[in-house]
């Protein structure tokens, strides 16, 4: 089944929310571990035990396995096959993106289903010009696995790209009609996916990629429900709100996680 058809699937089951796996050196302080691999190893397991098959989508952040060298990275290899096949679709925040050549090794490390990385979708950076985007889909649609491309981020520097014009469209808005022609025919949603923060203000250009909208910034860097109910409006079925910080500091009691989920999805249920 594709990604977009599952991750239709995880949404109606569980709720739209995205927890995100983020071991910050702060949250590993508050959940009483050691800043070290240990420490990451501990946390991430306590992540799996709280949100595998109990949230539709779960995001380990890459960065903050990767400061730990090769063995935060294996802990992350770990992490991402303990969560596949839960019912949770796991969506890796690596944000690649490179020359043509290079992106297919760096599709075929997370997106094909036979690599010992493969996660259910990544996220990718357009800044090498969308059509350098190419291997990810071509590997992704192979493996009924999604790709989600950021358009309008929840960071405040992102406007100075993304709003730029170019030609008759902004930067942002030509990744958005890029995604909207590639899902053109698919149904219930395509797998090819924006990233658009929540904090962006207003959004003035055209979300109605008919692919899912990932939606980070909602949280702990100050999104709210209203928010998303403003920005999203008509294509609101289509998004997945995506919190780490404001669910990870709940932890470390399993249950406390849990029932943070909870919230956030009666929370965003209930708009
Ligand atoms: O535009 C973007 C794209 C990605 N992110 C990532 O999402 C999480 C946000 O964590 P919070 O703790 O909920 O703030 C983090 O991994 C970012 O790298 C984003 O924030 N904005």
């Amino acid at each position: 089944m594709s990604f977009g058809s599952r991750a239709r699937a995880a949404m109606a089951a569980y709720g739209p929310a995205c927890v995100g796996i983020d071991p910050h050196s702060s949250l590993l302080a508050e959940w009483g571990l050691p800043d070290d691999v240990e420490g990451l190893d501990r946390f991430a397991t306590i992540c799996v035990e709280a949100f595998a098959g109990k949230v539709a989508f779960v995001k380990p952040q890459s960065a903050f396995f990767e400061r730990f060298g090769a063995r935060g990275v294996v802990v992350l290899e770990r992490t991402i096959q303990d969560l596949r096949h839960t019912g949770s679709l796991v969506v890796l925040d690596v944000k690649r993106g490179d020359i043509g050549s290079t992106a297919a090794a760096y599709a075929d490390a997370y997106l094909d289903e036979d690599a010992p990385m493969a996660a259910d979708a990544i996220t990718v950076n357009p800044f090498l010009g969308f059509g350098s985007l190419q291997p990810f889909f071509d590997v992704a649609a192979k493996n009924d696995a999604g790709v989600f491309v950021l358009a309008l981020t929840s960071n405040k520097e992102g406007p100075e790209v993304q709003h730029a014009v170019n030609g008759d469209r902004t930067v942002a808005g030509d990744v958005l009609a890029q995604l909207a022609a590639l899902n053109a025919d698919a149904f219930p949603m395509g797998s090819f996916g924006a990233v658009v923060g929540a904090t962006i203000g207003d959004a003035a250009e055209d979300l109605a990629i008919n692919g899912p909208l990932l939606v980070p910034g909602f949280g702990a860097q100050g999104g709210t429900v209203d928010d998303i109910r403003r920005l999203f409006g008509s294509v609101i079925d289509n998004v997945i709100p995506s919190t780490s910080r404001g669910v990870l500091s709940a932890g470390p009691d399993v249950q406390a996680l849990r029932d943070s989920v909870a919230r956030v999805n009666a929370e965003l249920v209930g708009s």
